[in-house]
């Protein structure tokens, strides 16, 4: 297990501060925050890559402080964006370097890289050099290089971020699948929603260099703290408190999920503009006076229609008070 407690950093204007934070064995924790919120920070002082503010920090991995140990001492395997793969090395001896650096016994040493290459499925590929890899498979050596020497932590930051989109989104079942069967505490850093929620077992929110919230994808998609946090995760219906007064809830903010939102047997909505994303299609409707975002497999509406919307509100989602206004009126 790791657990970092009174863990602080000042760069410049800027803190990252966290109080404590416990990460299970085996567990893959998303670190998610907007550009700037310290994520990558955090990364590196528990990589040993940047000092932390004094007093020292505990950073314990299994009851060890790694604090005064020097990066590669810490037992940590890292993985960049860029993933620094050596290019005149093919994949095999891309992993073996690390490990002949660390005086491996060579039938040891052989051994470990074959269990590698079957881990991630590289197989096939041993002996090709980085250059004659797709984008996935640079991915997949640049992974299995940091768990060649049996690290206790792994850190990857932004570790599909060199890929397009689409293949980012390919990649996230075979990454979890990989995590999944190394088994290794990983703290993975990016700043997409979906990619965190795909990845990781629980998610801690970052804002400022503060970890607002941290839960499982769906306590933390479903029940947001407070309105950042649920317009960072996605959501489009936030209520002001004034807002939610208007509709008989209790005076505070409050979020709309889409699951309270039905087409069909309720009252007028105009549909303002309609958005066909193929699996999904997005209307922006008036409802009440208020702009309300459905989202669903499909609707013919086009925009200028009146539907009927159901509204159950019931289902609204008490929030803390949040920086993010409320959905527009009128
Ligand atoms: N060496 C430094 N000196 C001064 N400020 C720094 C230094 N390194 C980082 N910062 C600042 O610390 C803050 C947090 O940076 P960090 O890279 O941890 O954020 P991040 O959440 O990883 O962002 P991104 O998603 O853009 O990578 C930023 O405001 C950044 O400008």
């Amino acid at each position: 297990m790791l657990r970092l407690e009174h863990l602080r950093k000042t760069l410049a204007s800027f803190t990252l501060e966290v109080p404590l934070l416990e990460v299970g064995d085996g567990e893959i924790l998303g670190l998610l925050g907007p550009s700037g919120s310290g994520k990558t920070t955090l990364l590196r002082l528990i990589a040993g890559l940047e000092p932390p503010d004094s007093p020292p920090p505990r950073m314990l991995l299994d009851g060890v402080d790694l604090t005064p140990l020097p990066p590669e001492r810490r037992g940590i395997g890292m993985v960049f964006q860029d993933y620094a793969l050596f290019p005149h090395l093919n994949v095999r001896d891309n992993l073996a370097f690390g490990l002949r650096e660390a005086r491996w016994e060579p039938t040891r040493l052989q051994k470990r890289v074959d269990e590698l290459l079957e881990l991630t499925r590289l197989g096939p590929q041993a002996h090709k050099r980085p250059e004659a890899l797709s984008g996935g498979e640079r991915q997949r050596v640049a992974l299995a290089r940091a768990l060649a020497n049996l690290p206790g932590v792994l850190l990857l930051d932004e570790p599909l971020g060199a890929l397009d989109r689409e293949l980012r989104e390919g990649l996230w079942l075979e990454l979890r699948g990989l995590l999944r069967r190394a088994g290794v505490l990983t703290l993975v850093v990016t700043h997409d929603q979906p990619e965190a929620f795909a990845l990781a077992d629980r998610v801690a929110l970052l804002r400022a260099g503060r970890v607002v919230q941290i839960d499982t994808p769906e306590r933390l998609y479903n029940h947001p703290k407070d309105s950042w946090a649920a317009a960072f995760l996605g959501h489009k219906n936030l209520l002001s408190p004034e807002q939610s007064r208007l509709l008989g809830l209790s005076e505070r903010p409050h979020l709309l999920p889409n699951r309270a939102l039905h087409l069909g047997a309720g009252e007028p909505a105009t549909v303002r503009e309609r958005l066909f994303l193929g699996a999904r299609t997005v209307l922006s409707l008036e409802w009440r006076g208020f702009s309300l975002y459905w989202e669903g497999d499909e609707s013919q509406a086009q925009p200028g229609q009146t539907v009927s919307l159901r509204v159950e509100l019931q289902q609204a989602v008490a929030l803390e008070a949040g920086p993010i206004p409320g959905v527009g009126r009128g």
